[in-house]
């Protein structure tokens, strides 16, 4: 039986027939509902701006679901109970006549959820029609990312909402903190004091963040042209981990104690210097090449696309944090579309031991790695360094893993998607899993100056074939440091 009791809602989500909705939003929801974490109560409203009749609309919600979730985990007593908590209604999210009848439909009698899976420029109108019909007064608001495209546009995104709502009831979304894996490197850090007295300058050396995709554009070059990676996945998904990884243990774990202590790594991150963006950061741009053995099209051939762009798809960087406990710890973070595999990894260095005593020609594999796999076959894994077996072997060192391999020792559980626990906390009111104010805005000043940069010298991407772990001078960003990307791989 589920353990986590959650209060009825009304959850009217904007955007419905749009590709998050059916993809991701109508699947969670339905998760949530078969583990019996919806209450009873709770009603779904699917919000759009097509028009027609109500049960064709609610018939493609039940067909695309079934797709999405998959036959499997599909139980047609569970779906029945889902659908009939389902309604439709037409609403253009900008005229707020529309919003009377919603107003009717929602009542007053239960708490509002309010999810703008739309883009974000209409978040501030949403939020105007919603007070206006009555329906802001102890509402949450979701938001999705990105929230803007630099700090002056998502500043004003964020002020429009806030002139309605007041930040403990709006929850932005950072998918990657709904992932089990992500929120156990909060667990591994501060519930084992092993890993904790050792994770600062003097025993770390440096740390890479890797976030590589299989996938490249996937129909979606309307929105990636005008966002490219860096503003896509390093500002706030890999900007979300180095955060976990680097900041200081919080006082507890209520949502502001832990957002106090990311949005202090943001502040302390180092401005990249015009040198520094030759040296330090590499931007690439996918060509044609292979993806499992099957020749697929370059960026600039891929569906409704430009032949000309400068949109990067691939990032490379190192980030230096100016504090006492990652002084001289660089941290190598890498992003790019249509990379060999999909892996999201995080892996930690740590120094030599502080007087060597083994033979000179091992010590180029002397150091302890911790890695933290997020996906795909989540786990950690601690290299450590042991004694080679046999007699005539002497004092010869080996490297091995001590494993901890999620799917292997929780076998049984299903691991549910980020969005299903994310939708779960919005409804228990629960805000450490969403991203704050100053947090959004911290990550877009540090990526502000990356993309003037950019901008200003005129740099073009590298390319890099489809396939491959991008432009060669992504390996030399971190060989110049005397290191290498983990594995690579
Ligand atoms: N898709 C994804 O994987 C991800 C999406 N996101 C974010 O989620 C949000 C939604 O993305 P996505 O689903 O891909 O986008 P879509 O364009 O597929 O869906 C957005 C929906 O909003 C509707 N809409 C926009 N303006 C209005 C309006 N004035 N009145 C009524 N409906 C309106 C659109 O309707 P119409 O079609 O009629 O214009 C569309 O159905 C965006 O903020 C995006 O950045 C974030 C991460 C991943
Ligand atoms: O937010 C986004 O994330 C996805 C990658 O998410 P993942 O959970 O599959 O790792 C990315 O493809 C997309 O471009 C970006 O908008």
């Amino acid at each position: 039986m589920p353990s986590i009791t959650v209060e009825p809602c009304t959850f009217a989500l904007f955007g419905a027939l749009g590709d998050l909705a059916l993809r991701k939003l109508f699947p969670a929801l339905y998760q949530l509902d078969r583990a019996g974490l919806l209450h009873d109560d709770t009603r779904i409203l699917a919000l759009a701006r097509e028009p027609g009749d109500a049960l064709t609309h609610l018939a493609r919600i039940d067909s695309q679901l079934r797709q999405y979730v998959g036959s499997k985990e599909i139980e047609e007593d569970v779906l029945t109970r889902f659908l009939a908590r389902l309604n439709y209604l037409h609403v253009d999210f900008l005229n707020t006549d529309d919003y009377v009848s919603l107003a009717e439909q929602a009542g007053t009698a239960q708490r509002l959820i309010a999810y703008f899976a739309t883009p974000a420029a209409v978040y501030g109108a949403i939020c105007e029609n919603l007070a206006k019909v009555g329906l802001a007064e102890n509402t949450r608001v979701v938001l999705e990312k990105p929230i803007g495209s630099d700090l002056e546009s998502s500043r004003k995104v964020n002020d429009a909402v806030a002139q309605y709502f007041p930040e403990n009831r709006i929850y932005r979304i950072d998918h990657y903190l709904g992932k089990d894996t992500v929120q156990n490197l909060i667990a591994l850090r501060f519930a084992n004091s092993l890993f904790e007295t050792q994770w600062n300058q003097r025993y770390i050396s440096h740390v890479e963040i890797t976030v590589a995709e299989k996938v490249g554009i996937e129909g979606r070059w309307g929105y990636f042209d005008k966002a490219g990676q860096l503003r896509d996945m390093i500002q706030n998904h890999l900007l979300q981990l180095l955060c976990l990884i680097a900041m200081d243990p919080p006082a507890d774990l209520s949502a502001d104690s832990i957002r106090d202590e990311k949005v202090k790594v943001l502040k302390a991150l180092a401005p990249i210097t015009p040198e520094g963006l030759t040296t330090q950061v590499v931007r690439g741009q996918y060509i044609a090449g292979y993806s499992e053995g099957q020749s697929v099209p370059g960026y600039l051939e891929e569906e409704n696309s430009n032949t000309q762009s400068d949109t990067e798809t691939f990032v490379a960087l190192r980030a230096d944090i100016r504090n006492w406990r990652w002084a001289g710890v660089p941290f190598y973070l890498r992003t790019g579309k249509r990379m060999p595999q999909k892996l999201s990894q995080i892996v930690i260095h740590f120094k030599e031991p502080s007087h060597y005593i083994f033979a000179p020609e091992q010590r180029l594999q002397i150091g302890n790695k911790l890695i933290i796999r997020l996906q795909p076959d989540e786990g950690i894994s601690l290299r450590v360094m042991t004694k080679d077996q046999g007699l005539d072997k002497g004092m010869q060192l080996r490297s091995g893993p001590l494993q901890l391999n999620f799917s292997d020792t929780y076998r049984s559980e299903r691991v549910p998607d980020a969005y299903e626990r994310l939708l779960l906390e919005v409804m228990r009111g629960n805000q450490n899993l969403f991203v704050r104010k100053d947090e959004i805005e911290a990550a877009w000043k540090w990526c502000d100056q990356l993309i003037a940069g950019w901008k200003k010298s005129g740099d073009a991407p590298k390319p890099y074939a489809a396939g491959s772990w991008g432009p060669m001078s992504s390996i030399a960003l971190i060989t110049r440091d005397g290191r290498s990307w983990y594995g690579d791989i």
